[in-house]
């Protein structure tokens, strides 16, 4: 069976998004790994269409690794993920996270606007439940040049012309992606006595 990784994002604009599908085509360049676009409704609710499906907390409990991407809200994330992760205690309570990798992805309007605080919270709750936190290490080329997005915490595009993202953060994504999934492949089924 592919091990199966979730991508799950909430996008109001695009952008994030966008990444999230960067971060995918990584995850689906390693042999034998599917990735799963997800996404959350919004908050308040609305009648916009999303692209992607809803995460089920179902689907949650049986991926081998995750993906989660936010737009930059007040240097947070935003609410509907926040939202989502609350309604996760069933999942805390019967440990079904543990030791699975994750990592995180951002989009922001400005480049000193938060998008390290933002990629921080989300390991927050990833951490509760006992998650491996992936990130970006040095030795990734891109991550000493790129001029916009791109961190040591996660992946993270610099949002203005939309659907313009720079070959920097599409590879950092793309590395993120492929890191994630070749970890989760390793990890599948294994668990920390
Ligand atoms: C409620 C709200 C708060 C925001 N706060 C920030 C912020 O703190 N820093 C920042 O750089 N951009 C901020 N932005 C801009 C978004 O982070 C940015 O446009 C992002 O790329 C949107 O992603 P999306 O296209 O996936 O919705 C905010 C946008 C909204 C709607």
């Amino acid at each position: 069976m592919s091990t199966r990784i979730l991508v799950l994002y909430y996008s109001r604009h695009g952008s994030t998004q966008a990444l999230a599908r960067q971060i995918a085509r990584g995850i689906n360049s390693v042999s034998d790994c599917e990735a799963l676009l997800r996404t959350v409704p919004d908050i308040p609710p609305s009648t916009e269409q999303h692209s992607d499906p809803y995460l089920t907390l179902d689907e949650l409990k049986d991926c081998d690794g995750l993906a989660m991407g936010s737009p930059v809200w007040f240097g947070n994330m935003a609410a509907p993920l926040k939202h989502f992760w609350d309604t996760t205690t069933p999942l805390w309570v019967s440990g079904a996270l543990i030791d699975r990798p994750a990592c995180v992805f951002a989009s922001s309007s400005s480049l000193h606007g938060g998008q390290e605080s933002t990629l921080q919270s989300m390991q927050l709750p990833l951490l509760h439940h006992g998650m491996l936190i992936v990130g970006i290490p040095y030795s990734e080329p891109a991550l000493h040049t790129t001029q916009t997005g791109g961190t040591p915490y996660g992946a993270s595009h610099l949002s203005g012309t939309p659907g313009q993202m720079s070959q920097e953060e599409k590879t950092l994504a793309q590395q993120l992606g492929c890191r994630l999934a070749t970890l989760s492949a390793r990890l599948k089924n294994y668990q920390c006595d």
